[in-house]
């Protein structure tokens, strides 16, 4: 029974047991996500005050201007699991390779590795609006007490044993899922603690809200541009509403709660479109489906598909089931 108002970590000590490998490691884990999520949050809400805004000069293996807010988090992030000394392995957007964290004893006790997207929605940090991080825990499959190995990271999304994002909107949200439903906490900055605000999320099975970047709509293969021409027709429930944040956290929350879908297809521009696998579309589509959502690459299941490399992308369709359906079809017929 869900206790509206409950805090973060009252909820994961109590749904502890419902969770198939429990042994309080996983919790440990969530309270070292909701340490640094926390961290992050005091920083965003400063950008713009603080020297936190524009890009360092780097450039990441996306080949993406790496901004301060990104490396920030991803080191934040990356700290705060070390310290807690709670897992075996991590991989980050902002991580050329994956990190192989020996535990403390010799014998590498550590079962989970974590993967993350540390500052989701980048291109919206200095213009002050909503972004998100995103993560996905995995069991390590390589014998505990070895060194992880790439072979821990390249799993299929359908063996995430939890996944989640954090978004730094109008208020702080922290929704996760540990195949047990989905759950969002909405952070009250005064106490500094996350509450259970939105309890049993679920996408409706149809919206009216399309989420694309139209602006490459001449790229997109014929299927998607059918689809959002359909979108688009003057008739039954249609035309739907567009509505484009272009941070994926932010558009997926918002179509998880009123009813939508977000797509971001291949195109002529980038064959295999442009989020990344492991660790923005497994965890998003693993909250999606525990939503009672859908998500694809048009003709794949997304959880099904076979990583090959770290920073893979595929093209990645996800919300509403019957819209999500009706996409499908049209990639298909357009085949
Ligand atoms: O600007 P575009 O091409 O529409 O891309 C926007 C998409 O790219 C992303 O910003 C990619 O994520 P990162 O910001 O973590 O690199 C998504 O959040 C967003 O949906
Ligand atoms: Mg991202
Ligand atoms: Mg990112």
């Amino acid at each position: 029974m869900f206790k509206k108002n409950q805090t973060l970590g009252e909820f994961i000590i109590e749904n502890q047991m419902s969770f198939k490998y429990s042994s309080g490691e996983l919790s440990t884990l969530f309270n070292s996500i909701r340490l640094a999520a926390k961290v992050v949050n005091h920083e965003v809400n400063k950008a713009g005050l603080v020297d936190i805004i524009g890009n360092v000069g780097e450039v990441n293996i996306q080949g993406e201007n790496q901004q301060k807010l990104d490396v920030y988090a991803n080191e934040k992030f990356i700290q705060t699991l070390i310290n807690r000394n709670i897992v075996c392995g991590i991989a980050s957007e902002e991580e050329d390779d994956f990190i192989a964290i020996n535990s403390l004893d010799e014998n590498h006790q550590n079962k989970y590795i974590v993967l993350i997207d540390p500052l989701d929605g980048s291109s919206n940090i200095d213009v002050n609006v909503s972004v998100g991080t995103i993560f996905s825990i995995y069991r390590r499959v390589t014998p505990v007490g070895t060194p992880v190995t790439l072979e821990d990271f390249l799993q299929k999304g359908n063996q995430q044993v939890a996944a989640g994002y954090v978004v730094y909107g109008t208020s702080t949200m922290l929704v996760y899922t540990t195949g047990d439903g989905v759950n969002g906490f909405t952070l009250n900055p005064a106490i500094g603690s996350f509450y259970l605000s939105h309890p049993n999320m679920q996408f409706p099975e149809s919206g009216s809200i399309y989420s694309v970047n139209e602006g490459n709509y001449i790229h997109f293969p014929q299927g998607i541009k059918n689809y959002i021409k359909y979108c688009q027709r003057e008739e039954e429930d249609r035309p739907y509403t567009s509505r484009y944040i272009g941070s994926l956290v932010s558009d997926f929350h918002r179509n998880m709660i009123k009813g939508g879908i977000y797509l971001y297809p291949k195109s002529s521009l980038n064959s295999n479109g442009k989020l990344r696998l492991l660790y923005e579309c497994n965890p998003m589509a693993f909250i999606a489906e525990q939503a009672n959502g859908k998500a694809s690459d048009g003709f794949t299941r997304i959880l099904d598909i076979q990583p090959t490399e770290l920073h893979q992308r595929v093209p990645f369709i996800c919300g509403s089931k019957n819209m999500v359906t009706k996409a499908e079809e049209f990639m298909r017929e357009a085949q």
